[in-house]
């Protein structure tokens, strides 16, 4: 279903001459993903991923590409985007653009157990000190002002007890924003939607984080926090589950320990993950953007989440 763009054996033999990874043997479109178009690409020299990018442009991508490359090159499990002969990253194919990176090794960890939650804590701290000094800046362009945009754009669609939370989140983030606790929160670059399927696993060895393209500057916090709202809950009530926080939060503390600033900021910031997700899957169940190709994510699965966060105590940092 995710190869918008068809490539053929045929197509790809020339162009990825531009490459230094020797002939291509295989070529084979990737069914998951639901942005790009994506193809394993088996090479002389090595397995790769192709991606034909689908919406992002010439002017967006050579952020995430370079902030992936950043990070790889210091360490963090991350595909490695490729260099052409020219020294680019991005190159065009079918008048998209496109890239190779490196293929990363094993499957999504869809039911984690602590333990996999403790590697994902170490590498996503690990990933935010790495990324600390990479000087392009760009915001995370799912925060707060696109919350402000969003929220009167899905209104409409909800029923009145879903317009209140709405409404009243909204106004408990906005303060939330303001205070001075918020503003001496540590920050960089962030993958920003670090869900379980955005990871490989070999086992229980942890081989890539991967599809940084919501990827943008804000609190190393928010990271933390939506990365908790997915691998650490009950499915099925949202509810957190203590041994896998602690495992996540705790192993990424051993590399980067929290402030106190963080420590009493963390509530309202699952709060903060659990509505940015509740709003685009909100936006993308009431307004979908082709003529719908994809089923799109449950947004109540995010309300629900968002409700536990507001009504219980949460593991502390
Ligand atoms: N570097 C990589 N190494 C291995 N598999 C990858 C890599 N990048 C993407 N994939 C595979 O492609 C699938 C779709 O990628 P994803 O980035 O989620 O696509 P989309 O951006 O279209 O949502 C992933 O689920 C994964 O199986
Ligand atoms: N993780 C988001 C959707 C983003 O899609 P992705 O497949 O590119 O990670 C959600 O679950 O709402």
């Amino acid at each position: 279903m995710a190869v918008f763009t068809p490539v053929t054996l045929d197509d790809i033999a020339q162009w990825a001459t531009q490459y230094d990874i020797g002939r291509v043997l295989a070529l084979k479109g990737i069914s998951s993903g639901i942005e790009n178009s994506n193809f394993f690409l088996s090479a002389e020299r090595g397995e790769y991923v192709l991606t034909i990018f689908e919406k992002l442009g010439f002017d967006q991508l050579p952020f995430y590409l370079k902030l992936m490359r950043h990070v790889a090159e210091r360490g963090v499990a991350a595909p490695l985007p490729l260099a052409n002969r020219d020294g680019e990253l991005l190159a065009t194919l079918h008048g998209k653009p496109a890239c190779v990176v490196t293929r990363l090794e094993g499957a999504c960890q869809m039911a984690p157990h602590p333990a996999h939650c403790a590697e994902v804590g170490a590498m996503l701290a690990r990933l935010h000190l790495a990324a600390a000094d990479f000087p392009i800046r760009q915001p995370n362009l799912r925060g707060l002002d696109w919350w402000n945009e969003t929220t009167p754009v899905v209104l409409p669609y909800l029923p009145d007890a879903g317009q209140h939370l709405l409404r009243a989140e909204m106004h408990f983030q906005e303060a939330f924003a303001t205070s001075e606790a918020y503003h001496r929160l540590p920050r960089g670059p962030i993958h920003a939607d670090l869900f379980r399927n955005n990871v490989m696993f070999d086992g229980k060895r942890l081989t890539g984080f991967f599809d940084f393209y919501f990827a943008g500057v804000d609190t190393w916090l928010f990271d933390v926090a939506v990365t908790v709202n997915d691998w650490c809950i009950d499915e099925t009530s949202g509810a957190l589950d203590p041994a896998r926080v602690r495992a996540l939060v705790g192993a990424y503390h051993a590399v980067r320990p929290f402030t106190d600033d963080e420590s009493a900021s963390w509530r309202p910031m699952l709060r903060a993950g659990a509505l940015r997700f509740w709003l685009s899957r909100l936006y993308d169940f009431h307004l979908p953007r082709d003529a719908q190709m994809l089923t799109p994510h449950d947004p109540g699965h995010f309300e629900r989440i968002l409700r536990e966060r507001i009504a219980k105590p949460v593991p502390p940092l």
